[in-house]
């Protein structure tokens, strides 16, 4: 209680940025050469100091630039290849042992998509490039070692240029959009899953399942949306689209509880253009379109497994 005021708060330091490279001796063959990540890393911490807020007492407040500084630190630290998701880990526990006072460590990080590039067929030993979506993690560790981890995606970009549509949604005086079973869809997936892991005890001892799962869950919502390569599958809105996807992840992991996706919809819209004196200048025939992202749809959900764990 303060004052008789109730507060919650919690501080930390948000966007702390670092890179963390591995060198490997070695030519460019499959697991050599170095290693380079570049996360942006945001901590808060749950911790008791209250008289700060209350007394202007800091006699129990981590500096937010001492969180800064473990992050380095703790990079540093870490002689071996490391998971965003164990990183964030590492921190988290870092913070509720060392420190008696905090009781919960939270830790986003996102990670920069450097990616190894290749030359004459063969993988760089140290050139990179940027890709496109981003690797997100949440961690949250308390005292007693609850866990709570997220992972995700950023700025997944998927387009096809067929097999989608949309019709039969209401219609009434407001109403322009004509019924379609052919137009183009176009997303940029933001998608987060949350994993049934609930106590450190319980964090798998394989380095790298984290990344595993991510590229994993990447390949099984994209394929989802695409379908096979020579057919594709009918889309009959995003958010059935969407669906689909969420449940070929849960249907294909059995660690993860529940999945957020985020799909606005893109609109690539058909372009006519007439006058009186050229009336079929452009006549749409499923060919020209006016990509925009703005305004856009915007279609989430999030699915979760209903059956308890046994
Ligand atoms: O797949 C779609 N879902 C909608 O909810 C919607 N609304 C709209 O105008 N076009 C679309 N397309």
């Amino acid at each position: 209680m303060a004052e008789g005021f109730k507060i919650d708060q919690k501080h930390g330091k948000g966007r702390v940025r670092v890179s963390r490279v591995w060198r490997r001796v070695g030519g460019s063959g499959a697991g050599v050469g170095n290693v380079i990540v570049e996360w942006n890393v945001s901590v808060s911490l749950a911790s008791d100091c209250l008289p700060a807020y209350t007394a202007g007492d800091n006699s129990t407040i981590v500096a937010t630039d001492s969180i800064k500084n473990t992050v380095y630190a703790k990079a540093k630290e870490c002689s071996e290849v490391v998971s965003m998701e164990n990183f964030a880990l590492l921190l988290s526990r870092h913070f509720t042992t060392f420190y008696p006072h905090v009781t919960a460590a939270t830790v986003n990080i996102v990670e920069k998509p450097w990616e190894r590039v290749v030359v004459d067929g063969r993988p760089h030993s140290h050139g990179f490039k940027l890709g496109s979506e981003k690797h997100m993690t949440e961690v949250t560790v308390n005292k007693c070692g609850a866990l709570s981890i997220t992972s995700g995606i950023q700025g997944l970009a998927l387009l096809k240029t067929t097999k989608s549509g949309f019709e039969g949604f209401v219609r009434d005086r407001y109403t322009l959009l004509p019924d379609t079973r052919e137009r183009m869809a176009a997303t940029e997936v933001t998608a987060s899953w949350r994993y049934s892991l609930e106590h450190v005890s319980e964090i798998p001892a394989k380095p790298f399942c984290f990344t595993e799962r991510y590229e994993g869950a990447k390949k099984v919502l994209a394929d989802t949306f695409f379908g096979p390569p020579d057919v594709g599958v009918y889309s009959p809105s995003v958010q059935n689209t969407l669906f689909l996807m969420a449940k070929a992840v849960l249907n294909r992991f059995l660690d993860i509880a529940s999945i957020q996706l985020r799909m606005p919809n893109l609109h690539f819209l058909p372009v006519n253009l007439s006058s009186k004196e050229n009336p079929d200048m452009v006549k749409f025939a499923d060919d020209v379109y006016m990509p925009t992202d703005e305004p856009h749809g915007t279609i989430e959900a999030t699915l979760s497994r209903t059956l308890s764990k046994i």
